[in-house]
């Protein structure tokens, strides 16, 4: 895809907005974790944050699932001020964070996993319609083409490899149609192979879903080719595409602690955690 495509646009038409993060500031016991944030992700984008630890990444995502709450400044959804709603009335719109899924049951099939994934939710009546369990069959197996597990359907989720897992947690959390997806570290853990097909399935949600993904692995954030806010301090940093924000010095800066100056010499003795941290 050309650089192009990732370029944010200077200024989307407020019907096309789904989140709308509104100059917040978040106070733990005085210390700003968060100050004056703006954000704006229009619906059914795929929107990559990062920035180095400590930048405000998931506290951000926590305000937005209502789990932590801005001493002012407003969040709002589809139009709709969302700051002071309990989590679950935020879930309930339609806002997901991956984390917060039941992990796998082990003990059941991938399909098993999936089935009750997409029973959640759906109360006992619901669930008695008729039609219902072949309309839940359906969407199972369009969740096992979803996350390409459909050869291991009937097998137990405890076999599973590391990335298979985290495939049938997204497959399960998107069993719930949310209209925004927040997914935290994806690939924490998965070889390159297993990140690739990570990046795959992650773009291949945008469009149905907004999708607004943390990591650090700059292998994977290539992949995802995905315009990137960059966090820093609480505040956005910069917005940008990779290849821009990778020229840009003073990103390199933050993350590497890198002195414009002299961008040489501390290239050559920065920490090596430090680098392999960003990769940027
Ligand atoms: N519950 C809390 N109480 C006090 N300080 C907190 C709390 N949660 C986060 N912080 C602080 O707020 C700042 C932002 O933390 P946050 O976890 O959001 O950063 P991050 O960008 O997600 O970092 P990382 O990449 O390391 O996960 C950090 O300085 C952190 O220590």
């Amino acid at each position: 895809m050309p650089a192009e495509s990732a370029v944010l646009p200077a200024t989307p038409p407020p019907a096309d907005i789904l989140l709308d993060v509104q100059g917040i500031t978040v106070s733990f016991d005085g210390f700003k974790a968060i100050q004056n944030l703006s954000l704006q992700v229009p619906r059914g984008s795929l929107r990559v944050l990062i920035g180095p630890n400590g930048a405000g990444k998931s506290t951000l995502l926590d305000t937005i699932i209502g789990k932590v709450r801005p001493v002012s400044g407003d969040v709002r959804y589809l139009g709709q001020s969302i700051t002071r709603l309990p989590e679950y009335r935020i879930a309930n719109l339609g806002i997901c964070r991956k984390f917060q899924a039941p992990g796998v049951l082990d003990g059941l099939s991938v399909e098993g996993n999936l089935m009750v994934a997409a029973r959640r939710g759906k109360g006992v009546l619901a669930s008695l319609k008729p039609g219902t369990g072949a309309a839940e069959r359906r969407r199972v197996e369009e969740l096992l083409a979803l996350t390409g597990l459909e050869h291991k359907a009937a097998q137990p989720a405890s076999g599973l490899a590391h990335g298979e897992k985290q495939w049938l947690e997204i497959g399960m959390v998107v069993a719930s149609d949310p209209q925004l997806l927040l997914l935290d570290e994806p690939t924490a853990g998965m070889t390159a192979q297993e990140t690739a097909k990570t990046a795959e399935l992650i773009r291949s949600l945008a469009g149905r879903h907004t999708v607004l993904v943390i990591d650090h692995d700059m292998a994977f954030v290539e992949l995802l080719d995905a315009p990137i806010t960059v966090l820093h301090q609480g505040q956005v940093f910069r917005e940008g595409d990779l290849s821009t924000l990778r020229a840009d010095p003073d990103v390199m800066e933050i993350y590497l602690g890198r002195p414009k100056e002299d961008p040489k010499k501390d290239a050559a003795t920065a920490p090596a955690t430090e680098v392999s941290h960003a990769q940027a």
